[in-house]
Order: C-alpha cells, then structure tokens, then sequence
C-alpha cells in the first residue's frame, strides 16, 4: 500500500491539509469541489480523489459541483478548524451531536439491522421503496393517488385563495396548499410566465448516465479483485489520445456479486457461481451521447482493459444497456443561496403566500434520506 500510486497521492495530501491552515475568505460564498479539495489537499489529489468520488456520486464534474451543497460537512469543518480543514474534521467528529430530528424518526430496530453495514439492496430492487410507500399511504382516509396523469398548470385567481391544478387528462384540482416534488424547470412549464420561480433555471443541470449490466458465466479465473468496484477520475488535461480511450467515458464500475452477493439466487452452494458486473459510462464525459453508440465490444474491450483478467473475459451471457437521461442533479457553485432566494420569494411573493413549496433531488440533496428529510420539513410553516 506505501508504494501504491494510492498511497503517494494520499499521504503527502493529508500530511499538507493537516499542517496548512487556510481560512475561506468571508467574501467568498461557495466554492467548486475541485478549487475546494485542491486549497486543502492540493490540485492531485483533487483531480483523482475528488472527482472519481463526485463521478460516484453525481456522475458530474466536481469543477462545477458546489462544496456547500454536495459536502456541507467539508465546507463546515474549515469554518470549525478556521482553515484547518482536519482540525475541523476532527472537532466535528468528537461534538456530540444535539440534532434533535435524529430522536424523532421512528426507526424500529433498524439502526441495530444496519450495524456493520456499507451497503444494503432490496431483492426486488429499489421499487420496493416506492411501492411500500405507497401501500402505507393508500390505507389513509386522507390521501388519493393520482398515477399516470401529470399537472399541466398551476394557476390561482387573484380574487381567490385556492390554487388550481390541472392535469395534462383534463382533471382539476383545488388545493389550499401545494408541495412541488418536480424538478424547478418543470415547475417553472406550468406556473403562470408573468412569476417564474425562478430566473436561473438553467444553472441548474443535471447528468445522464449510461448504466451497463453485464453477467459472465462462471469462469475458472477470477473476472476482477474481491471488492465493491472501482471509480474512473477525470483524465489528466494533457492525457494523451489513448488513455482516454481507455476510459471512453466510463466513470466507475461496481462489482455486484461481490458487493451484494445475497441478490444472485443458487440452487445450492456448490451451484457454478456468475459474475455480475455494472458499469457507468457518461455524466460529464461526452461518450456515450446514446445507448445505441455503446457497442458490445467497445465495452468488454474498456473492461478488459481496466481488470486485465488472467484469460480474456469470457463472452457475457447477458449484456442490458440502459441510458438514463438527466437522471441526477447536479447542485452548481451558488446552489445553496439560488434555493434560498426562491424559497424566500415564494414566501414573500403575494400570488404564492408561502404556501407553495419546493423539494426533490434538485432543490434539497440527491439522496434518498435527504429527499425524505426535505418531506419531513414541509409545511412546517402553515
Ligand atoms: C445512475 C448512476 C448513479 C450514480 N450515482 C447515483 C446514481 C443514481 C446516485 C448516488 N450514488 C451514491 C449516492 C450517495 C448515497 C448516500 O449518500 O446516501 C447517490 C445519491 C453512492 C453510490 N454510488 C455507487 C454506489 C454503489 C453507491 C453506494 C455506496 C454507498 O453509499 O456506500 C456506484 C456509482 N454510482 C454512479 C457511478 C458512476 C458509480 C460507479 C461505481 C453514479
């Protein structure tokens, strides 16, 4: 590990942040993740830590992804370690925590079922989050489920209090109150154009990937390391040709039937064991521009590449390609003060008299407990 490429640009990095204190001057209000990590760890380490985690997470670019909104807590341990971005790391972690949201979510005896936990799945994917939730919510009095229809206005009358949704099938809805759970440029389509949400829809971007599973049959070598996967960074500026083409747009690759091995069904232990692969190709590189540009060759030859298994990989018994089309978002430099202005306006704002509210993936946080966090604060106002 000393001698790893790993380790050289990760111990004199820590060694640099640790010693350096530099205080974010007051004037600036958000920072790139990468001109984050770069005043701290240096630009090295910025480029192939900071990018392959921000590949991992948003499929961006961390040169365009807000510090303050994609890792609050980095931005908060340099204010706490006034500059010393490990010291503040430090006093963060020994604070004791006084959130008091963390004693009134009702969590059963999960925390004790996720101890030791990195990663967990669903066997039926992650649908059956969605369709527990609905379930629990179809058993209330209270609640009607619309599906497959979508608001194609949103309007109120001046003379009146009640907001009006109508639906792309003709259906009208009054409501006192609405939470909009769609992406801001979607909601900015169905208000009225005299009061858009918000004038700067368009720094708010988003990624597309192209995810690829692939399962080989059992092999008598191993088709990678034991692991989880592995992240791509963003290629040196001055890589040559070839060594993108290495990459051609990939941004990581997770091994699943070693990451979840408990999704891969057996008649038994002696059963030939597959190996299922998921690669992720896109975000904020321009390869693959489409699912149907991805060949199957193009692929297994990236792949090979990357493992350089022991035999040529073995042809794949099934190979899915799915392009998702702007599937994450992606918080820019300033996210965090553009949200706050917005909220603010709808609170202010004589048509939406704070009883219109914004949530989602695109406002609050990408992740799941983020969106459910969101939720919890809705209304809290009315
Ligand atoms: C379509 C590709 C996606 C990539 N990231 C996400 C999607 C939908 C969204 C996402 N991924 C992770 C998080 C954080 C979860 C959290 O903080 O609660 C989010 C919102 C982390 C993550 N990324 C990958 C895995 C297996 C995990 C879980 C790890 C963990 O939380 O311990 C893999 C992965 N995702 C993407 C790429 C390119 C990639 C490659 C290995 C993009």
């Amino acid at each position: 590990m000393a001698s790893s490429s790993l380790a050289r640009t990760l111990v004199p990095a820590v060694l640099r942040a640790t010693l350096r204190s530099r205080p974010i001057p007051d004037e600036v209000a958000d920072q790139s993740v990468d001109t984050f990590l770069s005043a701290y760890f240096g630009a090295e380490f910025a480029r192939t830590f900071g990018s392959a985690l921000v590949h991992g997470i948003y499929a961006a670019d961390s040169r365009q992804l807000s510090v303050r909104a994609a890792f609050p807590s980095l931005w908060d341990a340099s204010i706490r370690g006034k500059g010393n971005i490990v010291r503040g790391i430090v006093q963060n972690a020994l604070r004791p925590s006084n959130n008091l949201d963390d004693k009134t979510y009702e969590m059963g005896n999960m925390m004790d079922k996720m101890k030791g936990v990195s990663v967990y799945s669903f066997q039926d994917g992650m649908e059956t989050i969605t369709r527990a939730l609905r379930q629990d919510l179809e058993k209330r009095h209270n609640v009607e489920i619309i599906a497959g229809d979508a608001a194609a206005s949103l309007r109120r009358d001046a003379s009146d209090t009640t907001f009006k949704i109508d639906t792309v099938t003709g259906r009208r809805i009054d409501a006192s109150h609405v939470v909009s759970a769609i992406s801001l440029k979607a909601l900015n389509n169905i208000v009225p154009p005299s009061i858009p949400i918000t004038s700067t829809t368009s720094q708010n971007s988003t990624s597309s990937v192209t995810v690829v599973n692939i399962v080989f049959p059992p092999t008598s070598f191993p088709i990678h390391p034991p692991g989880f996967g592995y992240l791509v960074p963003r290629p040196r500026s001055n890589a040559l040709d070839a060594e993108l083409e290495d990459h051609a747009g990939t941004l990581g690759v997770v091994f699943d039937s070693c990451a979840l091995p408990q999704q891969d069904l057996y008649a038994n232990a002696a059963s030939p064991r597959f190996t299922k692969v998921t690669m992720m190709l896109g975000g904020p590189h321009a390869f693959p521009h489409n699912a149907e540009s991805v060949s199957e060759d193009k692929l297994l030859g990236i792949l090979s590449r990357h493992l350089a298994p022991s035999q040529p990989l073995p042809k794949p018994v099934l190979i899915r390609v799915h392009h998702l089309t702007g599937c994450i978002p992606t918080p820019t430099v300033g996210h965090l003060q553009r949200i706050a202005a917005v909220k603010n306006d709808l609170k202010k704002s004589e048509f939406w008299r704070g009883n219109l509210e914004i949530v989602g993936a695109g406002v609050g946080g990408v992740s799941v407990p983020d969106c459910i966090e969101q939720g919890r604060h809705v209304g809290l106002n009315w």
